[in-house]
């Protein structure tokens, strides 16, 4: 007779994957190496079309083949929310109160929340983890989020990569880190769910500084020490505003996934900051981009978030000035240069 455990091991994962973009293409990669049956929903009904009939998504990695055994595609949302165990969110952080407004707390009972997004509810000011548990009475629990240094198109490229997967209750975060790890992808599970997503949303803002002085004709040597001193400033930041005992800021979930967005040709923010460098406006370098720079949104929480607790954070201050106050890129980070060391 088949023992129920091993029946069980049979049974696919039924995951909900809310998100066209990158983020939300690559995890699907990485899942379908699994057991898995993934309802997908995309907001874009001719995106939904186009990956049903050619098994591609038409506008984010490209390449990547969707496997039609174990991926169906949505366009209305409460569809793809039913009857699975987990639903993962890769929706820029900014589009969560709109997309998610027509939800009740009943779509998301007894399922597991993984946030893939690393960004912060604007106006509110407040972690998508948080925010969710808000909106939708979430035991915090059931809740998870998926951190460390990976871009999504090295995914697309099937290249070696690690991810941090984050929850209060260890046992969530790592029942998903095992759904997965794959050939190329290896998840590890953690206890420090918003130290980490804190982590991941600063790391942003400084991809965006390291992108202005790389537009602004500064070096290997500056970014060196731009990066070592956004440590620091991230270390503030979580001693005051999340304090834990045992987290090691070294780790490839906080130091790691800033230095893939520091320093990778990859990055959204980067690439958005070395536009402002270059003298792009604002206004301009979102348009030539037509992916979604965090760190554009979550400077602004988290600026006011900072001054809120009185800490001095000149880095982040310096890409506010430029992003929110208009000011003059060059004379900023010729300001900042005097406060690194
Ligand atoms: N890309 C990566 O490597 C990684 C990304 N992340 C995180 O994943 C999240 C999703 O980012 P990513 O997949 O990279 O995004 P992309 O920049 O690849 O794509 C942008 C996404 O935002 C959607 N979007 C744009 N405008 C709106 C709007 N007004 N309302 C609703 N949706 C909108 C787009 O939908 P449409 O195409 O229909 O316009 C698209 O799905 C972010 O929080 C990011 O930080 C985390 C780790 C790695
Ligand atoms: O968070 C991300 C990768 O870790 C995506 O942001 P970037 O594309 O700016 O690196």
């Amino acid at each position: 007779m088949v023992k129920f455990e091993e029946l069980k091991k049979k049974i696919p994962t039924q995951i909900t994957v809310l998100g066209g973009g990158s983020w939300a293409t690559a995890l699907v990669k990485i899942l379908c190496e699994n057991n898995v049956k993934i309802k997908w929903w995309i907001r874009r009904k001719s995106d939904v079309d186009f990956i049903r009939k050619y098994n591609h998504n038409p506008s984010y990695l490209t390449d990547v083949v969707i496997n039609p055994r174990k991926v169906k595609t949505y366009h209305k949302m409460s569809d793809a929310l039913n009857g699975t165990e987990y639903i993962i969110l890769a929706i820029p952080a900014a589009f969560i109160p709109s997309t998610l407004k027509d939800l009740h707390a009943k779509h998301f009972e007894g399922k597991k929340i993984v946030s893939a997004i690393k960004g912060m509810i604007p106006d509110e000011n407040i972690l998508v983890t948080d925010w969710m548990e808000k909106a939708f009475n979430l035991p915090l629990g059931n809740s998870c989020v998926i951190a460390g240094p990976c871009h999504a198109e090295e995914i697309a490229l099937e290249k070696q990569s690690y991810l941090t997967i984050a929850s209060p209750k260890v046992e969530t975060a790592q029942s998903f880190a095992n759904l997965l790890n794959s050939r190329f992808l290896q998840a590890h599970a953690i206890g420090d769910l918003y130290g980490v997503e804190y982590c991941a949303v600063i790391k942003n803002i400084i991809a965006i500084a390291c992108g202005i002085t790389r537009g602004l004709g500064f070096g290997d040597n500056f970014q060196a020490v731009l990066v070592s001193n956004a440590m620091q400033e991230i270390k503030v930041f979580l001693d005051k505003v999340y304090p834990a005992t045992e987290r090691d800021l070294n780790s490839s979930g906080y130091l790691g996934d800033l230095l893939v967005t520091a320093y990778s040709q990859f990055s959204r923010n980067r690439t958005f900051g070395n536009m402002l460098g270059k003298g792009y406006s604002v206004k301009s370098a979102q348009m030539e981009m037509n992916m979604i720079a965090e760190g554009y949104y979550a400077v602004k929480s988290i600026y006011l978030i900072s001054k809120s607790h009185d800490l001095n954070l000149p880095i982040i201050d310096a890409v506010y000035n430029i992003v929110y106050g208009k000011a003059n890129p060059k004379e900023e980070m010729g300001r900042l240069k005097g406060h690194l060391k």
